[in-house]
Order: structure tokens, then sequence, then C-alpha cells
């Protein structure tokens, strides 16, 4: 066993069908008296269900969370929050809230209490990001990881399936690259392994019926496991090249997790042989690469980064982007390294099985 540093986070998770009646006791638990609920528009009623629920606990909803938290968006929650006198942010939605979420918490130290209904993981990190100008920007601050989450499968019912299964290969994410980061650690391999594995049988499971609560727990729980590892250890390859192709080339979030992880993946292999075995078992397949092309293609998700908004053009500038300000990996893709990565992009845009 390798020497290792292992830092637990402050968080309160309740988990569970049902769980959200315990939000009023949960917003107590906090100190707080006046949440400002936060959601997406389309997702309003859950905020008013929330609101609702909290009765006069509730300073008002803000519900115009956008996806990578334009600068503009959070200046105006940010007001929304201090003339409403609020004492805490209740979150209700994907990552794209929970990101609203801190931002304010980011400017305020206001408690987050998160209610993820889709399966990106933010909730777990203490990870933000702020887009201005264009441009965006990643950080983390202890500021912003959320108090307390309630997950409830029940509010992920009405998630699409195709998103279901996009967001869940986005969490898989998240641990397939904490099984090979720089500073991992025994408890993380445990929690990446059992994540990925959780999610591998949940997916197929919300396809056939998206009405399954036992998958959608399966999913819920699969999502915090490695959303905490992705809040406990860095990003490598497969996360800098999403960044570089939602941020600079505006590709949908989930979706460009779930083309690109097969190839980074397949890039890192014979870097992190025990990563490999580790990703492999629990996806219950032969190779951890084919297995997560053969999650996403056999659930009907996207495989080809052209079928996602990616124009061929655009690759060899995505390949500069990419190796120009690299992550740690444990196989270095730095310049030098750029012909490899503008070959790895151009199978994920082809939608060929990783090499
Ligand atoms: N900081 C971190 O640690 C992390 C941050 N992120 C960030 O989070 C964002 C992506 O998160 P993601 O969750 O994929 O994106 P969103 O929050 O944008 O949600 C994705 C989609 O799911 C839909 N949705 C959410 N909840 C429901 C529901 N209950 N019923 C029906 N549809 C629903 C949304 O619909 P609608 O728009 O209609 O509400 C939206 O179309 C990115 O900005 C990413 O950078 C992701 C992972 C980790
Ligand atoms: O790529 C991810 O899923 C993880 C981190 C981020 O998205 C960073 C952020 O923009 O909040």
């Amino acid at each position: 066993m390798q020497d290792f540093v292992y830092t637990s986070q402050p968080q309160r998770v309740v988990f569970g069908a049902g769980a959200l009646k315990h939000l009023g006791r949960e917003i107590d638990a906090l100190g707080a008296k006046r949440a400002l609920v936060l959601s997406t528009p389309e997702q309003r009623k859950q905020a008013e269900r929330v609101a609702d629920l909290l009765g006069a606990q509730a300073a008002g909803i803000f519900d115009r969370a956008v996806m990578h938290v334009p600068i503009e968006t959070a200046r105006e929650a940010r007001e929304v929050a201090r003339q409403l006198g609020a004492d805490c942010a209740v979150a209700i939605g994907g990552g794209s809230t929970t990101g609203l979420g801190k931002a304010i918490a980011l400017d305020s130290g206001l408690p987050i209490l998160a209610i993820p209904t889709t399966y990106a993981g933010s909730e777990m990190t203490p990870i933000y990001g702020l887009t201005e100008a264009g441009l965006k920007k990643t950080g983390k601050d202890p500021r912003v990881l959320p108090r307390t989450v309630i997950y409830d499968p029940e509010l992920s019912r009405t998630l699409p399936v195709g998103l279901s299964v996009t967001s869940g290969i986005n969490a898989i994410a998240h641990a397939a690259e904490g099984l090979y980061a720089q500073d991992s650690n025994p408890v993380m391999d445990l929690m990446a392994q059992e994540g990925i594995s959780a999610l591998a049988r949940a997916l197929p499971a919300i396809r056939r019926d998206a009405q399954d609560m036992e998958a959608r727990a399966d999913a819920l729980y699969g999502a915090w496991l490695c959303g905490s590892v992705l809040g406990n250890v860095g990003m490598a390859l497969h996360h800098k090249l999403c960044h570089t192709l939602g941020g600079s080339f505006n590709l949908p979030h989930a979706e460009v997790h779930t083309v690109v992880l097969p190839h980074a993946i397949a890039f890192n292999a014979q870097a992190a042989p025990k990563a490999m075995t580790r990703i492999s078992r629990a996806l219950g397949s032969a190779s951890g690469p084919q297995g997560l092309y053969a999650l996403a293609k056999d659930n009907g998700a996207p495989v080809a980064l052209r079928d996602i908004g990616m124009r061929a053009e655009d690759l060899d500038r995505a390949a500069d982007i990419a190796v120009s300000n690299p992550y740690w990996n444990p196989r270095p893709f730095g310049p030098a390294q750029r012909d490899l990565i503008r070959a790895l992009l151009q199978r994920a845009w082809e939608g060929v099985p990783p090499a």
C-alpha cells in the first residue's frame, strides 16, 4: 500500500425515496431561517414545491439558473439573496442549479442545501465554475461545498432517459479518473469502484423503465460516490478534454463526457493498469475503455462528437487548447503529445470504438 493523505469533507447526506420531506428539519439543522430556492426556469414547479414545503422558512425563488453559471446570472442571484435577507440557498436541480448556489456561496458564504435531480455530482465537490466574457473558469473553495445534500430518487423520476444515461456517465467519469489521480487514496478507490458499479447496473435498468425506483436510487447512490471522488481528488486528461470541448466549443456537458470517456481512459490504460482493473471489474467487462463505450452505445447515448455539435474543422484547435495547459495525468499530454491527442479526438469525433 502506498502512503496517502485523506481529508474528509464536512457534509451531511440525507438519502431515500421521499427524503424531501425532511427539508424543514435540515434547514433548522443548518441554523437557517430564510432560504432562497434556486432552479432553472423549466424546473420552477419543483422550486415552488420546495418553497411550499418550507413555508415561512422560504425567502423566495430565483429560477434563472443556466448551464455554466454566467457571471451576470451569478451577480443577479447574489443581489436577490441579499435583498431578500436569505441566510441559506436551496438548490434543486442538476449541476447548473447547484453551480449557481456555489456562485452565491463563493461571494457571501451562505450555506447551500443541494437537492440533486441529475447525476452530475457537483453537490459533493468544492469545485465551482463561472463563465465571464465567454470564458469558463473553475476553482476550488471550501465555502462552495454544499453543507447538506438531500438525495431523493423520487425527484429524478422525470429526468428523461437519454439525459439519465449521459449524466450517469458524467458521474462515472469522475470516479474513473479518480482511480488514477495523483492524490488518490484507498478510500476513494473503494468509492470509485462501487460508484461505477452502481451506475453501470442502474443505467440499463432506467433505460428499460424510467420509473424503476430501485434503479433511480442506485443511480443517485452512484452519483453520490462518484461526486465524492471528484470532490476529493484531482481531475486529469478526460476532464481537461471535456472542459476544452464544453468551454471553447459549447458542447453539451454530459454528452461530451459520455463521448470522450472511453477514449481518454484508453489513452491512459497502459499508464494506469490498476485503475483499468477496477474500472473493468466495476463494469463487469473484459476491458475498461470498451466497457464504457458499450455502456453508452448499448443504452442509446451518443458516441460521436460529430453527433453532438463538434465541427471537424475545430478538432485541431481543440487539441491545441487541451495540450497548452494540461492537467496532471498518469501519461503526460503536453505539447509534445499534441498529435496523439489530436488522434484521440478524431476517433471520438468519428464515434469509433476506443483504440
Ligand atoms: N463543480 C462540479 O463539481 C461539477 C459541475 N458540473 C457542472 O454542472 C453542469 C452540468 O450539470 P448537469 O446536471 O448535467 O446539467 P443541468 O443542471 O443543466 O441539467 C441537465 C438537464 O437535466 C434536466 N433536468 C434536471 N432535473 C430534471 C428533472 N427533475 N426532470 C426533468 N429534467 C431535469 C435539465 O432540464 P432544464 O434545463 O429543463 O431544467 C437539463 O436539461 C455544467 O455546468 C458542469 O460544468 C458538473 C459536474 C460536477
Ligand atoms: O466536468 C465536470 O463534470 C466536473 C467539473 C466541472 O464541470 C467544473 C464546473 O464547471 O463546475
